[in-house]
């Protein structure tokens, strides 16, 4: 009989934690890293998160540590989900620890300040593991839904298709149904600027405004999402996708999208501050929504939304006026 396959899930937050229960339920051994002792002791006493997913009860085959070299040791899969800011820094002390044919697996939507490298490139970067041994699990996962086990479909991408094959049979239960693709930059960057656009979509909703400014602002963000994607070599095909169109639609839908809501509080009035003080989870747009627009100038590529998003939320610009703007750019056609 084969071993099970064993995942180390570095993050127990949300996602981290939902995705172990994805992993543990498709028949994984699943060993959570956390950096608090006492969410550590939790998830192995209770089988339960009550930080991050209170009330739901985690598979038997999911455990926790605070011991880094614990969880990756022997780890088929490696899988990242600390907010994205934080990953070079934490990997780095990781590095070491991984497992010799691991494959790195980013369940991050973020795109690094400064660098503006994708959550993939970063791990390259710091570990010098090859990207065909390197996967991304994105689209349309709200960690609450997946946790109650409401289905959803899911995108796996890996430049290696047999990589994001295995990857897929390691993570797929009757109610999360992952679907292989080899388009990594696009699945990143589909991932890392909806939470922008989410941002923007929350902001109109706080104002007021109406669900054909949220239809309008979903379908010109894929506009300029797609526009970034090309410039950088990705498939456009993509971006319909479920980790272009599906993971738009559900967070700019959904109160359950920290992105969404962080952007809805700011567009009732609240300041930067007050928004951040009440928002207890990783909200990646917020920081990202500079980076992809550092991205969009690398690359000469126009993204108005993005640049709006960062006038209100970093430059202080009222929504009323980043609005005016908006909506006060020259005539276009649309597809140009
Ligand atoms: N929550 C969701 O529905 C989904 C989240 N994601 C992505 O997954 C990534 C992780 O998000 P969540 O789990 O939702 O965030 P979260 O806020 O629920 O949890 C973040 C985790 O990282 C830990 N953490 C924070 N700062 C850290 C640091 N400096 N070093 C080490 N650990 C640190 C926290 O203690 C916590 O365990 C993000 O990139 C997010 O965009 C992707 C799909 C769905
Ligand atoms: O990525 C997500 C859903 O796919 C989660 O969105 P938020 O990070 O905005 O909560």
């Amino acid at each position: 009989m084969t071993p099970p396959v064993k995942a180390a899930v570095f993050g127990t937050g949300s996602w981290g934690t939902a995705f172990g229960m994805v992993l543990a339920d498709a028949g994984c051994d699943v060993t959570l890293w956390g950096r608090r002792p006492e969410l550590a002791e939790a998830v192995n006493s209770t089988r339960t998160n009550p930080d991050y997913l209170p009330g739901v009860e985690l598979p038997a085959r999911v455990r926790a540590t605070t011991d880094p070299a614990e969880a990756a040791a022997g780890a088929d899969f490696t899988v990242l989900a600390v907010p994205s800011q934080t990953l070079r820094g934490n990997l780095a002390a990781w590095a070491p620890l991984l497992a010799p044919d691991t494959v790195l697996v980013s369940l991050m939507k973020g795109v690094e300040l400064g660098s503006a490298m994708r959550m993939s490139e970063v791990i390259e970067d710091v570990t010098k593991v090859p990207a065909e041994r390197i996967a991304v699990v994105t689209g349309p996962n709200l960690a609450r839904e997946i946790a109650a086990r409401q289905p959803a479909a899911a995108v796996v991408a890996c430049t290696d298709e047999s990589v994001a094959q295995r990857l897929q049979a390691a993570c797929h239960t009757p109610y999360f149904r992952p679907y292989t693709n080899t388009d990594v930059v696009g699945c990143e960057l589909g991932g890392a600027v909806k939470n922008v656009i989410g941002l923007a979509v929350g902001i109109a909703d706080g104002m007021g405004l109406g669900d054909n400014a949220k239809g309008s602002l979903i379908t010109r963000g894929l506009a300029e999402t797609t526009r970034l994607g090309h410039a950088m070599g990705a498939d456009p095909l993509t971006f319909s996708g479920l980790a272009g169109l599906g993971d738009l639609v559900a967070t700019c839908s959904s109160p359950l999208s920290r992105n969404h809501t962080f952007g809805t509080n700011l567009g009732k009035g609240m300041t930067l501050d007050e928004t951040i003080a009440v928002t207890k989870q990783t909200a990646e747009g917020v920081k990202s929504c500079e980076s992809v627009l550092d991205l969009a100038r690398r690359h000469g590529v126009d993204m108005p939304i993005t640049e709006t998003v960062v006038g209100i939320v970093h430059e202080g610009t009222p929504p009323l006026v980043a609005l005016k703007e908006l909506m006060g750019r020259s005539a276009k056609a649309e597809r140009r």
